[in-house]
């Protein structure tokens, strides 16, 4: 019973031992497989360790490596096996050693931590990484390693930077674009745009350079700005063949494209300019062609402070930059070129060419802010009106140039005569006016117009010849000779009218009995123009005597005006008016038409030895065409020419100029006589007569009519009748009154005589009764 008890017992153990030794075979079996999982994951591990894209490695406590995957190994350029045992830190840059022993050191003391190091490849050269660490620890809890991810950075921050400098160049082309748009000149353009590609593009240096035709081909740099300004000043540089033209400038302009130079310091491009460029930190460049229109116009050179800068996108971004800079300076020159011309024509449009002073447009700007101003600040202003008396004979005397001289220099006198800010302008021909801003009254103007009149006294040099003139000038003052432009210059220019009337080189101010005269001036004016078309005008015959026979030998023709509504007008009236206005030319040719025709009638009614005096004024006989004129009325009438005579004044004929001789002596050969009217009473000699082919001098009237004053008008006319004599001219008196001034004449000798003494003027029918008379009588005294 013991036994089976045993047997029992024993089979029981057995079993359980068989049961042991099954869930132990099955535990080996599965430990063998776990084994042989874990094998297969520690090699996957492994496998996946080493080839992981991430540099793995851990370090002991003293930063030698403990083991380390694959691309950690190739990272650092060495085999793998190398590693073990040896400190990490030979493959730290310099620069990193402390950021990395930090690292290190905060691992170890049981945090997780992160870096960014700049790691040393076997061969030198370097690279960015990051660390990712953690501490590894032993049963006890101690850190005992330092497990770390290395991430090579290189291709990210190639990539920021590409994308950074992508940033930047655009950056820059806004500011550029902005620079050119605000631009005010080429210079200030190419400074602009250097300074924003080194402030911006944060590049070392920027220059630009202009391409000059030329000698020498040369590149002339105009702007430059960066740390090294120097370096660019001191080139020579050139876009021909020869050598200065052989660097990335010369040829980026000749090859019209950017030239790339990427390590300055193994470029052989640069030359012995390469030892320069180092030492100043400037490692890589890059020259654009300013291309526009298919020219090339310069050049824009940046050096950057790194190699490898301008790589493709960085070119294409710079090239464009370079395009718009191209195209904005040919902008600039076309609107500078445009400016110009719009100045010239605004010149133009406000100066006159020939004096350089304002024009009438620039001048009645200035009245006009002048007068703004004196309203503002409750102020006087005047305003000099001026006319060069008699410039037409001295324009005749020296030719348009001269005259033109003349002007310039009255121009230059003028300007000398006022402060700076006050205005003189020239409104055409030889008018001007000078704005006195800021006077109370007249006693401030008339120093000035006194200076003005003071300045004419030297003569004028022009062409060599010393030459004199005057000037009159009428004054009106703001604001009690006209609160507006058009007042205030009506009434200047009739106070210059009045001055000229009352003698010439004066000056006179405005007053309100101008204005009447004016006005009534124009009246006239209107009225004169109505009565040529309305047949108000006709000649009256005076009969000229020869004084020794009595007998009538000529006739004065006189032109009358009777106008219905102002009566019969003085030729005195008008015929300056009519002088003025040029309508003297019409009329004095219908005068001479006139005139022939009638007195023709009456040489072939019997009195064919009749001569017709004809005045002539002095516009008349200035016309070019003046002896064509003349002739044609002569031969349409069919007029005598022998029987003609042109009565001028001596100021129509004096001036000695080839012209009026020559149309003198033209007359003189057809035979027709010359009269010097009105004589005495100009500005010639008699001895400067010789020099002219006149027939007779006609003594004004004036000195008759002064005969008996004590200031000797007698010995005037005997000594004028003498000297005309014995230069063989005629002389006629006119204005003969009474009987002693015809006992006068005949005592000395006087040719012919004119005069209310024998006869008025007289209407074309009332003269035939008086030439069937023969002889007109004469006063009893002088028969004997
Ligand atoms: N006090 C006085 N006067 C006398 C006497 N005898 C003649 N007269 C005036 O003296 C002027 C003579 O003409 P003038 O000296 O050529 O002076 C002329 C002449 O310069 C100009 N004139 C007249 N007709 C014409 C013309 O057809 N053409 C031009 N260009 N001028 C003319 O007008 C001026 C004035 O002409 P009128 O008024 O007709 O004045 C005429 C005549 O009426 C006299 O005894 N005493």
């Amino acid at each position: 019973m013991q036994y089976r008890h045993q047997e029992a017992h024993q089979q029981a153990l057995r079993h359980e031992l068989e049961l042991h030794r099954e869930e132990l075979q099955a535990q080996n079996d599965n430990l063998l497989l776990f084994q042989q999982e874990l094998a297969l994951s520690q090699r996957s591990y492994q496998e996946l360790f080493d080839s992981a894209p991430i540099g793995y490695f851990s370090l002991d406590p003293q930063a030698c490596v403990v083991e380390l995957n694959l691309t950690a190994a190739r990272l650092l350029g060495r085999p793998r096996d190398l590693f073990p045992g040896r400190s990490l830190l030979s493959h730290v840059h310099p620069l990193s050693r402390t950021a990395v022993t930090e690292h290190l050191r905060q691992v170890f003391s049981g945090l997780e931590g992160a870096a960014q190091v700049r790691m040393l490849r076997h061969d030198e050269t370097s690279f960015e990484a990051h660390f990712q660490s953690s501490p590894e620890r032993d049963g006890a809890g101690r850190v005992v390693r330092c497990r770390t991810a290395m991430l090579d950075l290189s291709e990210r921050l190639l990539q920021e930077r590409a994308l950074e400098r992508t940033s930047r160049a655009y950056q820059v082309q806004a500011a550029c674009n902005h620079a050119l748009l605000h631009t005010g000149g080429e210079e200030s353009l190419f400074a602009e745009i250097c300074r924003i590609i080194v402030e911006k593009g944060e590049f070392a240096l920027a220059w630009v350079g202009l391409v000059e035709e030329g000698a020498g081909q040369p590149i002339r740099p105009v702007a430059v700005h960066g740390e090294h300004a120097d370096f660019v000043r001191g080139l020579n540089l050139s876009w021909g063949e020869r050598r200065s033209g052989q660097g990335p400038s010369g040829r980026a302009v000749r090859l019209r494209q950017p030239v790339v130079c990427g390590h300055i310091a193994d470029d052989p491009v640069f030359g012995s300019l390469r030892r320069e460029a180092a030492r100043r930190g400037l490692c890589s460049c890059i020259s654009l062609p300013l291309l526009a229109e298919g020219r090339c116009l310069g050049v824009l050179g940046i050096y950057a402070r790194e190699v490898g800068v301008f790589d493709a996108d960085e070119e294409q971004l710079l090239m464009e930059l370079a395009n718009q800079l191209a195209f904005g300076l040919l902008a600039l020159r076309t609107r500078a070129a445009h400016g110009a011309a719009l100045e010239q024509v605004q010149k133009l449009a406000y100066f006159d060419a020939l004096t350089g002073l304002p024009n009438r447009s620039m001048f009645l700007e200035r009245l006009e802010q002048a007068l703004a101003l004196a309203r503002r600040e409750d102020r006087s202003m005047g305003l000099l009106f001026l006319d060069l008396d008699r410039f037409k004979d001295i324009n005749d005397t020296l030719g348009h140039e001269g005259g033109d001289e003349l002007l310039k220099a009255v121009a230059a006198r003028l300007r000398g005569c006022v402060r700076q800010s006050d205005t003189v302008a020239r409104l055409g021909g030889d008018e001007f006016v000078i704005i006195l801003h800021s006077v109370h009254d007249q006693s401030q103007v008339e120093p000035v117009a006194k200076k003005v009149l003071d300045s004419f006294s030297q003569p004028f040099l022009i062409n060599g010849r010393e030459v004199y003139s005057s000037t009159s000038i009428g004054i009106a003052l703001h604001p009690s000779d006209g609160a507006d432009v058009d007042t205030l210059i009506r009434h200047a220019d009739a106070a210059m009218y009045t001055a000229k009337a009352e003698g010439r080189q004066i000056y006179r101010f405005f007053s309100p009995e101008m204005n009447r005269r004016i006005q009534a001036k124009l009246l006239l004016e209107q009225h004169l123009r109505l009565a040529w078309t309305r047949g108000e005008i006709s000649l009256h015959y005076q009969p000229q005597l020869d004084l020794k026979t009595g007998a009538v030998v000529g006739v004065e023709a006189l032109v009358r005006w009777h106008s219905p509504v102002l009566g019969a007008v003085d030729p005195e009236r008008f015929i300056p008016l009519a002088e003025e206005t040029g309508m003297i030319l019409p009329l004095g040719e219908w005068v001479l038409r006139q005139a022939c025709r009638q007195v023709g009638s009456w040489h072939r009614a019997g009195y064919s030895g009749l001569r017709l005096a004809v005045n002539i004024a002095a516009r008349q006989f200035r016309q070019p065409d003046f002896i064509d004129r003349v002739d044609a009325i002569l031969a349409e009438t069919e007029f005598d020419h022998t029987r003609l005579v042109l009565e001028m004044t001596e100021s129509t004929v004096m001036e000695e100029t080839e012209e009026a001789i020559m149309t003198l002596t033209d007359l003189k050969v057809r035979g027709i006589g010359l009269s010097l009217d009105d004589f005495g009473t100009g500005y010639s000699s008699l001895n400067h007569l010789r020099s002219f082919p006149i027939d007779q001098i006609k003594i004004d009237r004036s000195f008759l009519s002064d005969l008996q004053s004590p200031f000797g008008q007698a010995a005037i006319i005997e000594a004028m009748i003498a000297m005309a004599h014995s230069l063989g001219l005629r002389v006629i008196a006119e204005g003969v009154e009474d009987k002693a001034q015809v006992d006068f004449l005949m005592a000395r000798h006087c040719d012919e005589v004119q005069g209310f003494f024998w006869a008025h003027p007289l209407k074309a029918e009332d003269l035939p009764a008086l030439l069937r008379a023969d002889y007109l009588p004469f006063p009893e005294t002088a028969l004997h």
